[in-house]
């Protein structure tokens, strides 16, 4: 063999080299959709096998076909005529709302029972209403001190007796609470105690256990059960430990309520809560009367304030709402800067004395304050009906919480908005948070797909993280997407991606990290002559460019690269699995966005120099 063709062969060689690796990562990545395909298959499989479908993950409950399920929502009960009268005279309440009437049913037939709902639509009633109807009391297990106190407030507005324990009970009080459990002639119908006490107060438990042989424990709620599940957002140790009420008294029926677990935390809780075969009911995610929008936050200008001022004053005059921010700091100054704009807002946020905190919740509560500029302290029980917006000034911190805050809005079923404003540095300053969360990282991607991609439904990016089947019928251009369906274009952006992606890679051969913000400055063009020469730059907007980048990042061709110091972590873009493809003429990418102008002719063609000295630093 001649030198000139060994040449040849090598060549050919090294590309033939390079498809094989890309071929691999294709392969794997056909591997893993068809494991996500599998699974799917398998839950709607299971779907049309199981009795009772819709109201049941696969695998979870006792068999109980959908006909006896059904029987669940007639009024012919021993109990229905005494639960209508006092859904009516003691509730204030014309008629149940879905799967309530059901829910109670079940529950008054002292079935283990786990209830999925929204936040806002009526829970609590489906453990307050049997509890009024049963001999003895109901013991509801709430993860917060403030929640217990709403409740009980609430009760006594309607003259509903229920007691609590926590740890600001005074002695006295517990000794009356404790007396009264087993006395027959107690008044009280509900007893709330936290998870702590449960787990800690062993005069508590010997009480219930007397309770319980008297006959004296109708039922045990337990408020907000994915706290038991480390894989909830809310993991609380004390929950771990509330297995031992079904160990105990196993006779009493459980109702485990929360607004917001998938079918894998429900298992979770099921097996903490030593319930066997509880039922599940999950109630819709969709919220109709909510209108889903998300605008983008410009990095540079951020007019961001101005514009939710606008909205506040124009479209939401005179009407309540919150402002979710990122930070206690962001709090406080997007407060302040409403107010210099005229806008009647108080910031909340936890580091306030409780004092403060609970001024501004009644301020707000009772319209004396439009808007609650607030951090996600400002959570679980509020419960104003009239929220007519929710605007997040900042993205959350994954689906589940977005719903969760934005769920706040529109709970008297008339029409409220839910506005996400989505900035490019947003994402990098919540990751840096999150990082040490399990699979926080994941979780930010989540929200940030819902807020990137405008070729879905944004109703259908939430349906599918609460397991929901989604048809797009269920919208009824009740989000931005599906309203403006005719403002996006599909453009192919795999140019842009080498560019970018050739960008980073310069950086990793001279051992540089590089920030998003230099990533983008560097491709914009920012920056020394002699970089400039050496890249492909664009002539992009800012906007577009962010937007590529996200893109890239959440389709794998950019991944992440976290530095810590013991002050504070840097997040990097280092070439993502994906990114190897681009090397493949026949790879192509595409993106939907909003219509720009942006198409492949727009940019910059700079010849590449491939004189550079690896050793100079080129970044700074
Ligand atoms: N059948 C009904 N008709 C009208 N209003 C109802 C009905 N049931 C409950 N509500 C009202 O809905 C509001 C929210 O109820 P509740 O606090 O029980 O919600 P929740 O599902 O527990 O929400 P969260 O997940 O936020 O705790 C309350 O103001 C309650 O009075
Ligand atoms: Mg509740
Ligand atoms: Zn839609």
């Amino acid at each position: 063999m001649d030198s000139d063709s060994a040449e040849d062969v090598q060549a050919e060689l090294d590309s033939v080299e390079a498809e094989l690796e890309v071929v691999a990562l294709q392969i794997a990545e056909l591997l893993e959709k068809q494991a996500s395909l599998t699974s799917k298959k398998k839950q709607l499989l299971c779907r049309l096998e199981e009795p009772c479908d819709s109201t049941q993950p696969s695998g979870s409950g006792p068999a109980m076909t959908k006909q006896e399920l059904l029987r669940y929502e007639n009024d012919d009960f021993s109990w229905s005529t005494e639960l209508e009268q006092n859904l009516k005279d003691v509730f204030q309440l014309s008629k149940f709302r879905a799967l309530q009437l059901k829910a109670i049913n079940l529950s008054m037939s002292g079935k283990d029972l786990f209830l999925v709902m929204p936040t806002g639509r009526g829970k609590s009633l489906c453990y307050q209403l049997p509890a009024v109807c049963s001999e003895g009391f109901t013991l509801v297990v709430t993860p917060l001190v403030s929640l217990m106190e709403d409740q009980l407030m609430y009760l006594k507005s309607i003259d509903v007796e229920a007691v609590s324990l926590n740890a600001s009970s005074s002695k006295e009080h517990a000794k009356m609470v404790l007396a009264e459990m087993t006395d027959a002639k107690a008044p009280f119908k509900l007893l709330y105690v936290t998870p702590e006490k449960i787990a800690k107060s062993k005069l508590l438990m010997s009480r219930l256990e007397k309770a319980y042989n008297a006959g004296r424990l109708s039922r045990i709620a337990v408020d907000e059960v994915h706290c038991c599940s480390q894989w909830g957002h809310d993991f609380r140790p004390d929950y771990k430990l509330l297995g031992i009420l079904k160990r105990q008294f196993p006779k009493v029926p459980l109702l485990g309520l929360t607004a917001t677990a998938t079918s894998s935390v429900l298992k979770d809780c099921q097996k903490i809560l030593c319930v066997p075969e509880p039922i599940t009911l999950t109630a819709s995610f969709n919220r109709t009367n909510l209108y889903y929008e998300v605008r983008l936050k410009d990095s540079i200008s951020d007019d961001s304030i101005s514009d939710i001022s606008a909205l506040i004053k124009e479209r939401y005059k005179d009407q309540s709402g919150i402002v979710y921010v990122f930070s206690q700091k962001d709090a406080e100054t997007v407060s302040a800067d409403l107010q210099k704009k005229g806008v009647n807002a108080s910031s909340y946020h936890a580091n306030m004395n409780p004092e403060d905190k609970s001024q501004v919740h009644r301020k707000w509560a009772t319209n004396k304050i439009q808007v609650v500029v607030a951090t996600v302290a400002f959570g679980m029980g509020i419960d104003k009906a009239d929220v007519r917006f929710v605007i997040h000034h900042t993205i959350s911190k994954s689906i589940e919480n977005y719903y969760q805050e934005s769920g706040r809005a529109g709970r008297d079923d008339k029409p409220a908005d839910c506005i996400v404003y989505f900035g490019f540095n947003d994402i990098f300053r919540i990751s840096t948070m999150v990082v040490m969360e399990n699979v926080g990282q994941q979780k930010l991607l989540t929200m940030v797909d819902y807020c990137q991609n405008v070729d879905r439904c944004r109703r259908s990016v939430i349906a599918v993280h609460f397991d929901e089947v989604w048809d797009d019928e269920g919208c009824n251009e009740m989000c931005d997407v599906c309203r403006h369906g005719n403002d996006y274009i599909t453009v192919d952006i795999t140019q842009h991606a080498k560019d970018v992606v050739q960008i980073v890679e310069l950086a990793g051969t001279l051992d540089e990290k590089l920030t998003p913000l230099k990533v983008t400055e560097a491709w914009m063009g920012k920056g020394p002559a002699k970089r400039r020469k050496m890249i492909q730059t664009t002539t992009l907007s800012r906007l577009e460019v962010e937007a590529i980048i996200t893109s890239l990042l959440l389709q794998g061709y950019l991944s992440e690269d976290f530095s810590f110091t013991p002050y504070t972590t840097y997040f990097y873009l280092k070439l993502g699995r994906k990114a190897p493809l681009l090397k493949n003429q026949s790879h192509s990418i595409t993106m939907k966005m909003r219509r720009t102008g942006l198409d492949a002719n727009t940019v910059t063609k700079v010849p590449v120099m491939a004189d550079h000295n690896p050793n100079t630093l080129i970044w700074e």
